[in-house]
């Protein structure tokens, strides 16, 4: 089977886990932080780089390689993982996410939706048949059902038609799934703010006997106490032997707060959007460098910091390259923000492992945020 999920142990203290997730490019250890390669690169980080900081797995994306180079550019030279020179694990997500919040969205139907690319303008058409034929020739690991993630907020009858139209479509990219054996298709709970309309969906999904979950339909605009009360009641109707994927997560609060829930693999952009304007993530909150406190800082980025930019180079210096707009500047400060997340997963896995996670969020949220929540 493409994909296995061996549950390690479960934290006495939370509904916390430790894992390992099987895949055909290598062993995955949950919980775990991914970062995402949209374009078939981590942005400014190299293979090499990313290995270094224990990268495990990272994401691309269906809707922008559709786009561009095109699916059939990849397949025929040997996938994804071939094209970008990563032999370990990849997940992709569906592109529908993508569509709605980038493309220029022309018409939703039972078939699929019709959109305009954001780049040509070109008319285009996904559909669940469509997404499974090019995740199938991108050929990541853990492929994502094409869903409708439904805005926030958004009306009951809305929420209730758009999640049950993703459920069927679920079943059509089940049909379709060329690749079963060494691609596993996660399925992804949606229904929106609604608490009967997420237990509905997460039902219907487990019936399915899917090789993963993945809880959609958030990070969307709601408020974040929202998130983790919807989390809070879908993640325990979630099969215990099976992975649980928070889509779009997070911050540092929330990878830990999700990882309390009993979420296995999260992804965000914003490790490495924020590094590109020179905001950074430390062990003491977030660090904006470019500030003119740091001109003449000669200190580490983060003192308790052993990554190869805060082991090397000053705030000083990486405020002067980022003033300077050098790329060399976004690649000290991506590569700090991708080694702290992916630090933090390892801490909590650590943490879980001792059965005081809760104990762990606590010190941290002092540390990084000075308050307790
Ligand atoms: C940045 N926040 C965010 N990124 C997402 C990606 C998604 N993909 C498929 N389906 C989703 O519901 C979904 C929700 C998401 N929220
Ligand atoms: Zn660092």
């Amino acid at each position: 089977m493409a994909v296995r999920y061996e549950l390690l142990k479960q934290c006495k203290q939370s509904g916390a886990r430790l894992g390992r997730l099987h895949t055909p490019h290598g062993v995955i250890e949950t919980p775990i932080f991914m970062p995402v390669g949209t374009l078939a690169t981590v942005k400014t980080m190299s293979p090499e780089e990313l290995k270094e900081m224990d990268a495990q797995i990272i994401l691309s994306n269906t809707y922008h390689l559709f786009i561009r180079p095109g699916h059939e550019i990849v397949k025929e030279a040997g996938g994804l993982h071939k094209f970008m020179n990563w032999d370990r694990p990849i997940l992709t997500d569906s592109g529908g996410f993508q569509v709605f919040s980038l493309g220029d969205l022309r018409k939703i139907t039972e078939e699929g939706v019709q959109f305009r690319s954001h780049l040509s303008g070109e008319k285009l058409f996904l559909s669940p048949e469509k997404a499974m034929e090019i995740q199938n020739a991108l050929g990541a690991d853990i492929i994502m059902a094409f869903d409708e993630c439904p805005p926030y907020p958004a009306e009951y009858e809305y929420v209730k038609n758009s999640t049950e139209r993703t459920y069927r479509w679920l079943k059509r990219c089940k049909e379709a799934h060329g690749r079963p054996e060494d691609q596993a298709l996660f399925g992804i709970v949606q229904g929106g703010e609604y608490r009967e309309l997420r237990e509905e969906s997460a039902r219907q999904l487990v019936d399915l006997d899917l090789p993963g979950y993945a809880v959609g339909g958030l990070s969307v605009g709601e408020p974040h106490e929202m998130m983790f009360e919807i989390l809070g009641y879908t993640t325990p109707l979630l099969p215990k032997d099976k992975p649980r994927y928070l889509m779009g997560v997070g911050s540092p609060e929330a990878l830990i707060q999700g990882a309390i829930l009993g979420i296995d693999m999260f992804d965000c952009v914003l490790p490495t959007r924020i590094a590109r304007n020179g905001t950074t993530m430390t062990s003491e909150g977030r660090l904006v460098v470019r500030n003119a406190k740091f001109t003449r800082d000669f200190g580490p980025l983060d003192p308790n910091c052993d990554c190869y930019t805060c082991r090397n180079y000053s705030r000083a210096y990486l405020r002067h390259l980022i003033k300077a707009d050098e790329t060399f500047g976004l690649r000290l400060t991506t590569y700090h923000n991708l080694y702290f997340l992916l630090n933090l997963m390892h801490q909590v896995r650590q943490a879980i492992m001792e059965d005081r996670l809760l104990d762990f969020r606590d010190e941290f949220m002092m540390k990084y945020y000075g308050t307790l929540n």
